[in-house]
């Protein structure tokens, strides 16, 4: 092989985490791209890239886990996929498994996401238009004059509360944004960041220096411009497979999971294509350390089994936060540590309810997806999912067909505690507790009695770390962190996961897919990074 195509070395690559990130970093690295590499580099599998996976847990998928209890799929984690966005990478993976016939677009009617006001469940307004109609006039109609001729935005980051007080006032943001914001990161809406948690309306009021003028003036643009602009990173056979799995319908808020196992169907696919000698399960990397042989930079990675093992590359996807200080993997580079210290996080409670009771469906079907608290209301609950609306196919059969799967969301980020007095600090409780507060909320505001029906499951998942916090000052943080990677690592140390660019599985994939790509870029030295279109023929 002509060395210009392989740089030295380089061809040992060791992915940390088998969640969707990895498992999908270690997917784009032996498959499409680079599997690409390798044929065009005219070399076969075997004696090219040496890629291992190394797990923690007994099981993959990570925060996706899915447990089906007779015939119910109870989604402990995650529970569906957005379409919009880089959803449509996710489409193209989901493709490429030949998991396309297992997809479950969710059910029309959990288009409509509620939201708990003054202890009655109502329809979340879907545009500012109908925020007006529902009522918050009073609060409404003055900052929103003023803001569509206001001045464009000069501001750098600022939080979610500062910037839709500012154009809408403190009432509609405290009565709807903060829940959204609470249903997405569990976050705390005085200080996350606005740039970072809905970037694309950042740059719309930046571009059209009106919030309101621009997201009316481009909604239409923006819909149609979606799929297309996302599908540009998408090779044309890709857009047309994933086009033909959406069956004409480009509804952009469409949602999905999978038939008979719920999401973790994406996640056990992808390990069951990584071959056993490659994937080191219950193995948690303890340390790291770096040295130079010959001018190669080479990484001495030891395991909890205390087994060594030396790669060229490395692409970690265990949470942040493992890199900070303190941390075992903190160790390895102090300035790294000290940057990645400053990542937050929101903790989360998940209590999973099965009931099997034409009462329990009678009342919840009329709630869509589900609804949200805002803090305002002073309950523990961040937010109610009811899953068997969304994808009433998972729900189970049992007793003629009255199954109802409903999820609690409890805890969230420690800064809501300052407008919540009820927040709780779902770390140091027990499963038990948090499962009797579920089940209070879901009798009082469902107007269950005990009489009528108690849970035939439940299940509690408690998620330490759940997801990252993108508070004011995330996207500095992020490009600090990947400059120093670059400048101290050239490419060879990669952090993925769900802390840079989106909390949600779609991010996950779509870092991953990029990070491959980089990594494969920089072992066949290939410079045509921005353009390569990852063939669909050589999918095994
Ligand atoms: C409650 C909740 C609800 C969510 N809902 C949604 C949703 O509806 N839609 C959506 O799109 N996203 C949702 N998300 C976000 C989604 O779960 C994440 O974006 C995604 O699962 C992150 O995957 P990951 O592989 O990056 O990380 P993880 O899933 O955390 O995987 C990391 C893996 O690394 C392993 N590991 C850790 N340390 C080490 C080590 N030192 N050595 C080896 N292995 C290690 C862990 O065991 C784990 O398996 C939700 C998240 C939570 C917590
Ligand atoms: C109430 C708590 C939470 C619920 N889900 C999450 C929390 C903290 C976590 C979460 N939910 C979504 C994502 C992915 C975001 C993305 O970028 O794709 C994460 C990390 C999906 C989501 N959930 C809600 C919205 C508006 C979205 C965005 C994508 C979509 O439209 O599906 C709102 C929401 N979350 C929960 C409920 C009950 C709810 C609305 C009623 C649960």
């Amino acid at each position: 092989m002509s060395s210009s195509i392989l740089t030295q070395g380089g061809k040992r690559v060791a992915v940390l985490g088998g969640g969707v990130s990895g498992l999908t970093a270690y997917h784009y690295l032996t498959k499409r791209v680079g599997l690409a590499a390798q044929l065009r580099a005219k070399q076969n599998e075997d004696d090219m890239l040496k890629i291992d996976l190394f797990e923690s847990s007994p099981r993959t998928g990570g925060r996706i886990e899915t447990e089906v209890w007779e015939k119910s799929v109870i989604e402990r984690g995650p529970r569906s996929i957005r379409v919009a966005g880089h959803g449509i990478h996710t489409l193209d993976l989901v493709a490429e498994l030949r998991l396309e016939n297992q997809i479950l677009f969710a059910c029309k009617k959990a288009k409509t996401r509620y939201m708990l006001i003054d202890g009655k469940v109502q329809p979340l307004p879907s545009s500012f238009l109908n925020a007006v109609r529902f009522g918050f006039s009073n609060g409404l109609v003055y900052p929103i004059l003023s803001e569509i001729f206001r001045s464009r935005s000069k501001e750098e980051d600022e939080s979610i509360q500062s910037f839709f007080s500012r154009r809408l006032g403190e009432n509609a943001a405290s009565m709807f944004v903060e829940p959204v914001c609470l249903g997405i990161h569990g976050g705390d809406y005085t200080r996350l960041s606005i740039k970072s948690c809905f970037p694309s309306l950042y740059e719309l009021e930046r571009e059209s220096g009106s919030l309101i003028l621009g997201s009316l003036l481009a909604k239409k643009k923006q819909e149609a411009e979606s799929l297309e602009k996302t599908a540009l990173s998408l090779d044309h056979d890709s857009v047309r497979r994933v086009k033909s799995m959406l069956n004409k319908d480009n509804d952009s808020t469409r949602i999905f999971s999978f038939k008979d196992g719920g999401l973790q169907m994406l996640t056990d696919k992808l390990t069951k294509s990584i071959p056993e000698r490659k994937l080191y399960m219950n193995t948690h990397i303890q340390s790291i350390e770096r040295s130079d042989k010959n001018g190669t930079p080479v990484y001495r990675l030891v395991d909890s089994h205390g087994n060594e093992h030396e790669y060229d590359t490395v692409v970690s996807t265990v949470p942040l936060h493992q890199w900070a200080s303190k941390k075992p993997l903190g160790s390895f580079d102090s300035e790294l540590a000290a940057l990645c210290s400053k990542m937050e996080y929101s903790n989360i409670a998940v209590v999973n309810l099965v009931y099997d009771s034409t009462p329990v469906r009678a009342r919840v079907s009329g709630l869509g997806f589900g609804y949200l608290v805002a803090s305002r209301e002073g309950l523990p609950v961040l937010g109610v999912a009811v899953d068997s609306n969304t994808f009433p196919e998972s729900a189970g059969m049992g007793n003629g067909g009255a199954r109802s799967i409903i999820t609690v969301m409890i805890g969230g980020n420690s800064g809501i505690s300052q407008r919540n007095p009820q927040w709780q600090d779902v770390i140091n409780m027990k499963k038990s507790t948090l499962i009797d507060i579920a089940i209070k909320h879901v009798e009082q505001y469902l107007g269950l009695n005990e009489a009528q029906t108690r849970p035939i499951h439940t299940a509690a998942t408690i998620y330490h770390n759940a997801i990252p916090h993108y508070s004011v000052g995330h996207q500095a943080l992020c490009k600090q962190i990947e400059q120093h990677l670059q400048d101290k690592y050239k490419g060879t140390l990669q952090l993925g996961g769900n802390h840079m660019i989106g909390v949600g599985v779609n991010d996950s994939i779509y870092n991953s897919k990029s990070i491959a790509q980089k990594v494969i870029n920089r072992i066949f030295n290939n410079n045509n990074k921005d353009n390569v279109h990852y063939r669909t023929d050589i999918v095994k």
